[in-house]
């Protein structure tokens, strides 16, 4: 084994001026501890302290989120907000009584998803296969792309015996869209990773429908086009009726909620009851235009400054699981480089962009204190050959503060939306991989949005069981007019 049992200190340079001692109430401090340790420690907690941000800094961050969405709801101010607030054009809620059979797409982070969903007395049945998309088509160009996708819905639905049935579709394409109708997107900017030539500003339900048509041995028509978060939010209403917010904590980060027409000035569609439509406000992009820049880190700058799309989705970058291992291993290597962990021992593996997989925050921070088993374990797979209990101690102690923010800035961006509904129970739809493995996120978002939201509202964070693929099918279901309960479930313009 190569990490060490005993508690041997590392080798560092510390300078000689007297140390304060630490009142900082974690990682907790054993009274007997030798000064070399706390002085590391107060030097690990300067690094980070930037990470922590008060309740007033929240709320100013709130303050300035609520502007930006009034700005991308308004009329005359929308081209130049941040946060695009689009309409999605679905309406109302499901209400467990559609029917029918669909096909439905989920593309948006790592994976790309085909499923056959049966919608029959409020069950849901489904079955699905996962298809990757590899690096090359991600970054190549459009029409590769969406013969890619084509391509896989034929595997699809040959395997399933259904190539000669024409199934509605809905798509669930997780990328900012400009709606222009239920089936009709545009994308506005490609972001996750996935930068695909000649898709930008295109209607990408019309990119599709013409690589199905390249290919004739399949007929798929798209009904809808939806976001994941508006899914989540489908999926989640589908059983609970106070559900009225979407949020993916995933590779990306972004919500929807159900907003008052009068609201919306870029309102284009009909005017008939239900007065409302699903917002998708597309907020990863808040702080695009610099807003934020008072408490973003020399770490996070980094890790924009090297991604696909620098400069853009600021927020996301702060939150989401496709940034936060990077911002920590950012973190965790200028400690080491500065000699506070692992005696300064840098290894390969530290130095390599991405390779702190954000999976390891939750493993680390799932950690028995005492034993550290999940920490060595992760320090090993970083090639580091050498470290002491306390440098386990120190990368959880980072790994937290990383994660804390990260999910304190997503429970300030649902208490603003929590706010603007502001009815006195409503239900938060989650879904994403961060939100769900992450063992502290949800208990920190509780704990956060309580003491930011308005007195008067409850709220309760519900996880949504793949939202992509139901949600999808329940809007799909309403405009392929298989469901007349509802009087309109969605709306075309
Ligand atoms: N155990 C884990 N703990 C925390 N984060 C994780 C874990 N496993 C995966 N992730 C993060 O979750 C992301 C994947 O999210 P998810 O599985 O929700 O899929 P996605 O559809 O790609 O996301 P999105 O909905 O944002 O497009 C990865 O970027 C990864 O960093």
């Amino acid at each position: 084994m190569k990490w060490l049992d005993k508690q041997v200190l590392a080798p560092v340079a510390l300078d000689e001026a007297p140390v304060e001692l630490p009142t900082f109430e974690h990682p907790k401090l054993e009274p007997e501890m030798p000064l070399t340790r706390l002085k590391i420690r107060n030097k690990i907690r300067g690094y980070c302290e930037d990470f922590e941000i008060d309740n007033d800094g929240y709320k100013r961050i709130m303050n300035l989120l609520e502007h930006e969405m009034d700005k991308g709801l308004g009329k005359e101010t929308n081209a130049a907000a941040t946060i695009k607030m689009f309409p999605t054009y679905v309406r109302s809620l499901p209400d467990g009584s559609e029917e029918g059979n669909f096909l439905a797409l989920d593309l948006g982070g790592t994976n790309f998803r085909v499923l056959l969903i049966t919608l029959h007395g409020g069950e849901v049945k489904m079955e699905s296969k996962i298809y990757l998309i590899p690096q090359y088509i991600m970054q190549g160009s459009g029409n590769q792309l969406f013969d890619h996708l084509a391509d896989c819905c034929a595997k699809f639905m040959k395997a399933h015996a259904i190539s000669h049935l024409s199934l509605p579709l809905g798509f669930t394409f997780s990328f900012p869209c400009k709606q222009h109708g239920i089936a009709s997107a545009s994308l506005q900017t490609w972001t996750k990773g996935f930068k695909c030539a000649g898709v930008e500003g295109e209607d990408v339900v019309r990119m599709f429908h013409e690589a199905v048509k390249r290919r004739k041995d399949i007929d798929i028509t798209c009904v809808a086009i939806l976001n994941d978060t508006v899914g989540t939010l489908m999926s989640c209403a589908h059983d609970d009726h106070n559900c009225e917010i979407g949020l993916i904590l995933g590779t990306g980060t972004n919500a929807c909620y159900m907003e008052k027409l009068d609201n919306v000035e870029l309102w284009d569609g009909d005017d008939k009851e239900p007065k409302q439509v699903i917002i998708n406000t597309e907020w990863g992009a808040f702080g695009d235009n610099k807003c934020l820049d008072w408490f973003r880190t020399p770490y996070d700058k980094e890790v924009d400054e090297f991604s696909l799309n620098g400069g853009k989705q600021v927020y996301e970058k702060m939150i989401s699981g496709m940034y936060m291992g990077e911002i920590a291993r950012l973190v965790i290597l200028k400690l080491t480089q500065e000699g506070l962990m692992f005696g300064g021992e840098v290894s390969e593996e530290l130095e390599t962009r991405q390779r702190f997989y954000t999976k390891y925050i939750s493993e680390i921070e799932s950690d028995d204190e005492d034993e550290f088993r999940n920490t060595k374990q992760v320090l090993e797979e970083m090639g580091i050959e050498t470290f002491t209990i306390e440098d386990c101690r120190n990368v959880r102690y980072v790994c937290e503060q990383v994660s804390t923010r990260a999910a304190y800035l997503a429970s300030a961006g649902i208490a603003v939306l929590l706010n603007k509904i502001s009815k006195p129970e409503i239900t938060v739809a989650v879904d994403g991989s961060l939100y769900k493995f992450h063992p502290k996120f949800h208990d920190r978002m509780v704990d956060k949005i309580s003491t930011l939201v308005n007195p008067g509202i409850k709220f309760k964070l519900m996880v949504s069981h793949d939202g992509s693929g139901r949600g999808a099918a329940m809007v799909a279901a309403a405009v392929a007019g298989i469901h007349f309960k509802n009087d309109v479930i969605v709306s075309d313009s």
